[in-house]
């Protein structure tokens, strides 16, 4: 999602899309304001474990294809970027619903970052925001080609505007700037929240050279990204196209993720009446999605039923 504005409200609404973990009362506590807001919102978007075997009866038929985000999705979030390892764990029930359903990681990172993190071979990977999808390829499940880089001409622009904010944001303790190949990131996580004013005035303040790029946010961060109309929405569109996959044939894909930037993809799914998105929160946020988990080991969990239920389906010997 693109912000403008003043920056004041830019620091805010950076606030509110990382929000402090909710306690959950206990039964001898009143009920709070936050409770309540929780309960009408899990309504809304219901836990997609409580709801596993209604998904599944949904499911029935029809072609799965996984689409997950990277941070704070299949890794949990970290104070340093460079950290944010998936444990082995997660990577196995990655490695083995692939097996048996396409498969697509989306994420804000370059995609060379994310396989790095990932290292798995047979899926595909849309780093950049989407700016860069890589996929398996037909002679070699285990070597990847490029699919799509729409920005291709911004390349040289990137390199650029990461050099010029590096060095503006160098008297700022704690900010980092994220070289992520067609986009870049700036973190404030590490940053004392006084400073972070005078961080995102440093980090707009590029727009004014650079008009062609654009601002979005996301958790702690602040994003540039060519200001084309490309995004994770557009880049699942591109996947279900290249796996030859209409809106009227009998797919269902589903998209999980943790971030302002993973709206576009559940906004799509929404509106295609196809498959449905799961936003991983603690907390009530405004969101496509239409189920909910809270953390990266329920995803864990979800994605350990489904192949358990795959297996079952299929007669096979589940390993539990
Ligand atoms: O689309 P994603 O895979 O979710 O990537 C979005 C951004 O994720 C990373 O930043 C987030 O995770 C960091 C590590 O846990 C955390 O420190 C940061 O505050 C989060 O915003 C990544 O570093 C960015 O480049 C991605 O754009």
């Amino acid at each position: 999602m693109e912000v403008a504005g003043k920056i004041e409200t830019l620091v805010d609404s950076l606030r509110d899309l990382s929000p402090t973990r909710v306690r959950s009362s206990s039964f001898d506590e009143p009920v709070s304001e936050n409770d309540v807001q929780r309960c009408s919102w899990m309504t809304l978007h219901p836990s997609a474990l409580d709801k596993f075997d209604k998904i599944m009866s949904d499911a029935e038929d029809k072609q799965i294809i996984m689409f997950l985000d990277y941070d704070g999705t299949l890794s949990p979030i970290t104070e340093d970027h460079d950290n944010a390892y998936i444990t082995n764990e997660m990577r196995e029930v990655v490695k083995e619903v692939a097996l048996y359903f396409k498969t697509a990681i989306i994420s804000g990172r370059s995609t060379n970052k994310v396989q790095s993190f990932v290292k798995l071979t047979g899926i595909y990977y849309a780093g950049s925001h989407g700016m860069d999808i890589k996929g398996p390829t037909k002679i070699d499940q285990s070597d990847q080609e490029v699919m799509f880089q729409p920005a291709i001409d911004y390349l040289p622009m990137i390199d650029e505007v990461v050099g010029i904010l590096k060095e503006k944001t160098r008297s700022i303790p704690g900010a980092t700037v994220e070289h992520n190949k067609f986009c870049l990131t700036v973190h404030f996580r590490r940053v004392n929240e006084k400073r972070w004013p005078a961080l995102a005035e440093q980090v707009k303040s590029v727009l004014t050279d650079y008009p062609k790029l654009r601002l979005t946010e996301g958790r702690k961060v602040l994003e540039l990204r060519p200001s084309i109309k490309w995004d994770k929405g557009k880049a699942l569109e591109f996947l279900l196209h290249s796996f030859g996959i209409t809106e009227s044939d009998d797919v269902l894909p589903v998209y999980i993720g943790d971030d302002r930037t993973d709206e576009d993809a559940f906004k799509v799914l929404r509106e295609r009446g196809q498959g449905f998105g799961i936003i991983v929160s603690e907390t009530p946020k405004e969101t496509n999605a239409s189920y909910s988990l809270q953390d990266p080991s329920q995803v864990r969990e979800f994605i350990k039923r489904l192949v358990k239920w795959k297996k079952q389906t299929l007669g096979e010997q589940s390993d539990e």
